[in-house]
């Protein structure tokens, strides 16, 4: 029987099991760490108008997205590194991933190479792809992602400027001696160059390619068949525009309030976009700062097709790898249900925005 009980206590966990230089780049977020807090507390500035008397004795928490069935509307967001948390690493994690009945959404900086994870999978892998200077070593990726059987491609739009991140610089952010970024060993790009600082702010300002604009949206839904989603949106306009673009879905993020200091809280701009889409048959995911059932509740009503988090799964692999995902995964899908059943509501498509309301001050 665990003695965790919510997400907070796997942070606390995995704080106190974590190298100083590995939880920081997990739990670190850009500049003063704003936009870090915000997407936490803005959840708490919202409240459930919630129904009584309707029969919640069935309840299912499954959703359709990408066109599959899942059992569980909370997916695994990007990540990178995950063998600095466990032995096993990215392998753990698909794992985990399969027998919770979600998605895992495999980082471009994965250290486990997309063929083994695939392998590892027994339900949906997504990959998120950066968009490398070198078109080659991005086409590369596209092609192994595919050859692999990933179902759908992440195109990752807020990273193309390294942000700034000033616990990473002071620690001196690096990759021990046999972890590397295996999707990126054909390229030869699989290891940081040698810096004072942060070795990955050194290899994103080397590598990534900041000319990214949206025609290479289309050049990217031009070279795959696989569905392309777009990540990093916070604005309708912009949202509009990826639907314009053949997007298929876009990711509401602001990467964790890891890259543009004092951006909103993702919640608070779920609306707008949910507005900018209507009738693209565009889908929507959201990330940052879900830590709650009621945030994932709060999340779905106010329009999100499906959640995605991203640090509670790397407290999981950190305090108890395989087991330790499943079991944060386990607690928010519990915490939702519980919180559909005295919302009155029994399936996740009856989530509606009049649920919610902003908190009386
Ligand atoms: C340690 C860490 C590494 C991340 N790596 C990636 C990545 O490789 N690609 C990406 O698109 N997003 C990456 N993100 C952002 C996440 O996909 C996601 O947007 C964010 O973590 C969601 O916020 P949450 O951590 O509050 O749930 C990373 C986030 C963290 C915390
Ligand atoms: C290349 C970086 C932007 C990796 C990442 O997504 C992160 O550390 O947040």
């Amino acid at each position: 029987m665990s003695s965790i009980f919510s997400l907070e206590q796997y942070r606390e966990k995995a704080c106190k099991q974590l190298p100083k230089m590995v939880y920081d780049y997990y739990a670190g977020g850009a500049s003063d760490e704003i936009t870090l807090r915000n997407n936490d507390r803005a959840y708490d500035r919202l409240a459930i108008r919630y129904h009584v008397m309707q029969d919640v004795e069935d309840r299912s928490l499954s959703i359709s997205i990408g066109g599959e069935r899942i059992d569980c509307p909370i997916l695994i967001a990007p990540t990178a590194f995950h063998r600095l948390a466990s032995e096993q690493g990215e392998l753990d994690t698909v794992r985990a991933a399969g027998n919770a009945g979600t998605v895992m959404i495999l980082s471009t900086l994965a250290t486990t190479a997309v063929e083994d994870v695939v392998a590892a999978a027994s339900g949906p892998v997504w990959f998120q792809l950066y968009v490398y200077r070198d078109r080659q070593a991005t086409r590369d990726l596209v092609r192994r992602a595919e050859a692999a059987g990933c179902s759908a491609l992440v195109l990752t739009a807020d990273a193309q400027v390294w942000s700034v991140r000033e616990r990473d610089e002071r620690n001196g952010f690096t990759l021990p001696e046999g972890i590397s970024m295996q999707n990126l060993e054909a390229s030869g790009k699989p290891t940081f160059p040698e810096t004072e600082g942060s070795g990955l702010g050194a290899y994103v300002e080397q590598n990534f390619d900041r000319s990214l604009k949206w025609s290479d949206l289309d050049w990217l839904a031009g070279l795959t068949d696989l569905p392309v989603w777009i990540k990093g949106v916070v604005r309708g306009d912009d949202a509009r525009r990826a639907a314009e673009h053949g997007a298929d879905g876009v990711i509401v993020s602001n990467h964790g309030g890891r890259q543009l200091d004092t951006s909103p809280a993702t919640i608070t701009v779920l609306p707008e976009i949910v507005q900018a889409l209507e009738g693209t048959g565009t889908e929507i995911l959201m990330d940052g700062g879900i830590r709650r059932g009621t945030d994932v509740l709060k999340a779905l009503a106010l329009g999100a097709d499906g959640v995605c988090i991203g640090r509670p799964i790397l407290w999981g692999l950190a305090a108890n790898g395989q087991a330790g995902v499943e079991d944060v995964l386990r607690i928010l899908a519990n915490e939702l249900d519980v919180a559909m059943g005295l919302s009155g509501v029994t399936s996740v498509d009856d989530l509606t925005p009049d649920l919610i309301a902003p908190v009386a001050e």
